[in-house]
């Protein structure tokens, strides 16, 4: 790999400044045409102008040019005669489309070219002719940029990388895939790109994207893929960059039916939220499952044992069940009266109509719904027989008859799905019925509240109640599809929950991503095909990803000794960080260890980046005292941290998915300790230890969890007195 620096006379430099100029003046132009579109003339109604005056608005919005990032990080040349659109071994859809996707009406998919060198960036970009200047990385042309190598280089002769400082170019680097004489060797650039101090939000990884994440990333729309990935692999990086590819690939199929990304809490998606608003995408909803089930108010926590009884997949077949027995079996004829007419439908006709209903398995609102017809219906086929000829509106008018409606709602009764969970959480008879052989008596016991709940307004709801009454509410009617779902860190939900968000991708498709060994909820999954099943994508494909870019060499090494007793089939990840980071392990009196966890904050502050300091929930009160007291201002996780306010104080419990340039880990056996057994508790450790990007440093005064302490050494760090750390630390 050929390595260039920029230098007075790096012409080659130059001209890719230039070229970087002339784009930015050609996305200036594409905004400016965008600016001066007059849409009042072209809508045939007032709502239609609205539609395209915000889908204008969208545009000129994502013609905004980035104003720390050129508007291309890379180059491919193509060898003669092999450019996108020449008869050559390119994949069916690269030949008919080679800048754009199939069903998109972007300007760059129009025109099959012949031309052997492309820019790419962020987004499309081109000049006054319709010439693409940069291509987007998600068109077909761009995918050898990610996935051609050596052994494949899909005809790509040159592949340039470039680096920069701000939205400048500052370096490049060369591979000339097909050149025998050329050593190959890590890329320096993206070695910098990971080894960056961190601060901020989440960003993008749109130029770094490896070989293995691209292939998820570009997977196909209808399939599901499910992501097992060790800490910092990227699989949050790769399941946004998965949405934003998608909605490129399939605009308007996925305009039409939706995406959604579902994280585990507020402060992650806080962290997240703008990496797709930075690749153009300004229009994806990013929610959490509480958020989705949201449809009481959730007011109350249960006991661990309750929860995961409540999370369990036997309740839905426990809810159906209880709604079953809301229909009553008609003991009454019908009769319907009309003028001096009376028409009489006997029970057992009714009865039939009911079972038959009953046995589509139609969803209870559905179902309902017909009932009325399939009476009505009854009483024409005895007006014909009797020599009237009704008609269809006829029928209606019987199906709207108050005899019909009285039928109906007394063997059909309308159910509102939260007063049926309020009644089966509050009535043990109800509850005994509908569990009858699925929970056990002690299982019901565990469930039922200590009170019954008068009122859905005043009932003591818990995230797991909200999760059954929105499996009631898809049992009454159903919950719209939405057309792609990307859920995160999802070895947390329970099976209940899968379910939840299994019904809202069910004729689409969902991107699944986590690591097992980071499941902190007592009802974690305990593998992918189970999780898989009850989502209802038992024929996902499970990728595993096992290269880290987050933690150090030395940090994962330690946090991976726990692996063992958390998920003992899982494979360590390993870290393509050149750096072994900064790693120190003190063991401190414990009346000086609130003190000692302020000074290595301090000692964290005087490097770059962010800080994190993470500690049990327990503790943060206490620390967040010690800080003030210390004069060492402090933000909450989610508040973005920035050059100026850069120490963040975390509880563990709400670490997972965010990461700190450095971590100052407070107290590890408290964050064991916080959690109701040892596994969940090992497991929180696990995600603790894992969120650092240069250093780690861990203070502690209570003896550590064994697997952590065993094989360590007594080398104090520099500038620290060897006095303060027992012998069971591990100091580098
Ligand atoms: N190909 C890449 N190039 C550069 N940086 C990358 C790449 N892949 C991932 N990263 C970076 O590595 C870090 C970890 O990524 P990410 O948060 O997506 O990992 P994760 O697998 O979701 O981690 P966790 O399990 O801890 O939530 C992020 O800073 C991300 O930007």
């Amino acid at each position: 790999m050929e390595r260039r620096q920029p230098g007075p006379d790096d012409n080659p430099l130059d001209r890719e400044r230039a070229h970087l100029a002339a784009s930015r003046a050609a996305l200036r132009a594409m905004r400016a045409e965008a600016e001066a579109l007059d849409t009042t003339d072209v809508a045939a109604s007032w709502v239609s102008a609205e539609v395209i005056r915000a889908d204008v608005e969208r545009r000129i919005k994502a013609l905004a040019d980035l104003a720390d990032a050129p508007l291309f990080f890379g180059r491919l040349d193509y060898a003669h005669g092999h450019g996108p659109g020449a008869a050559h071994p390119f994949d069916e859809d690269t030949r008919r489309a080679p800048h754009g996707p199939g069903d998109t009406h972007e300007p760059h998919e129009h025109d099959v070219r012949l031309d052997h060198r492309f820019y790419i960036g962020r987004r499309h970009v081109h000049d006054a002719h319709g010439d693409p200047m940069v291509v987007d990385w998600r068109a077909p042309v761009s995918q050898p940029f990610y996935r051609a190598s050596r052994r494949d280089p899909r005809h790509v002769e040159l592949r340039r990388r470039f680096g920069c400082t701000g939205g400048e170019l500052t370096a490049y680097e060369d591979e000339h895939l097909t050149d025998p004489a050329e050593q190959s060797g890590p890329s320096a650039l993206l070695q910098r790109e990971i080894e960056r101090p961190r601060v901020g939000p989440m960003r993008d990884i749109v130029a770094t994207i490896q070989p293995e994440q691209d292939e998820i990333v570009r997977a196909a729309v209808d399939g599901s893929v499910c992501v097992q990935g060790a800490p910092g692999t990227g699989k949050t990086a790769v399941g946004l960059h998965r949405v934003a590819y998608l909605l490129y690939a399939h605009r308007e199929r996925l305009a039409r039916t939706g995406t959604l990304v579902i994280g585990p809490n507020d402060s992650f998606l806080h962290y997240i939220e703008q990496v797709l608003p930075a690749l153009g995408e300004l229009a994806v909803e990013q929610t959490t499952v509480d958020r989705l089930t949201a449809h009481v108010p959730v007011r109350s926590t249960d006991e661990p044992a309750a929860a995961v009884l409540k999370g369990d997949a036997r309740m839905a077949e426990v809810l159906r069940r209880a709604l079953r027995a809301q229909i009553t079996m008609p003991t009454e004829p019908c009769v319907v009266v009309r003028g001096s007419r009376r028409w009489r439908i006997p029970a057992d006709e009714l009865t039939k109509m009911t079972q038959e209903l009953i046995d589509r398995g139609l969803r209870y609102g559905a179902a309902r719904e017909a009932l009325p017809q399939r009476v009505a219906h009854a009483v024409l086929l005895r007006m014909e027989r009797a020599g009237e000829a009704p008609d269809d509106r006829v029928q209606d008018a019987v199906a709207r008859n108050s005899a019909v409606k009285a039928a109906v709602r007394a063997i059909w009764p309308p159910v509102d799905p939260a007063k049926l969970v309020l009644r089966l959480l509050s009535d043990a008879d109800l509850l005994a019925e509908a569990a009858d052989g699925l929970l056990s008596p002690d299982e019901q016991k565990t469930i039922l509240w200590a009170k019954p709940a008068r009122g859905v307004k005043s009932a003591p709801w818990t995230a797991a109640d909200a999760v059954l009454v929105d499996e009631a509410r898809d049992l009454v009617s159903r919950t719209r599809s939405l057309g792609h779902v990307v859920l995160d860190e999802a070895q947390d939900l329970s099976p209940m929950q899968y379910r939840a968000v299994g019904r809202r991708c069910s004729t689409g498709s969902v991107t699944l991503l986590g690591d097992l060994a980071q499941g902190t909820t007592p009802w974690s999954t305990p593998s992918w095909a189970e999780a898989l099943r009850h989502l209802g994508k038992p024929d996902a494909v499970v990728e595993e990803l096992t290269q880290g870019f987050r933690v150090p060499r030395d940090v994962i090494a330690y946090a991976s000794r726990l692996l063992p007793a958390i998920a003992p089939d899982l494979t360590p990840a390993t870290s393509v960080r050149e750096s072994p980071g900064d790693f120190s392990v003190a063991r401190v009196p414990s009346d000086e260890l609130t003190a000692e966890v302020v000074r290595a904050c301090r000692a964290a502050l005087e490097n770059e980046g962010s800080i994190g300091l993470i500690a049990a929930d327990s503790r943060v009160p206490a620390l967040t005292e010690a800080l003030a007291a210390a004069g060492l201002p402090h933000l909450a996780p989610g508040e973005e941290t920035s050059h100026q306010a850069r120490l963040t104080l975390v509880p563990a419990s709400l670490a997972k998915g965010l990461e700190y340039d450095h971590v100052v880990l407070d107290e590890p056996s408290a964050v064991v300790d916080g959690e109701p057994d040892d596994r969940t508790g090992l497991r929180r450790l696990y995600v603790a230890l894992t969120r650092a990007v240069s250093g780690l440093a861990v203070v502690h005064s209570a003896p550590l969890p064994e697997l952590l302490a065993a094989g360590t050494s007594t080398v104090p760090p520099p500038g620290q007195e060897s006095a303060r750390y027992s012998s069971e630390s591990t100091i580098r």
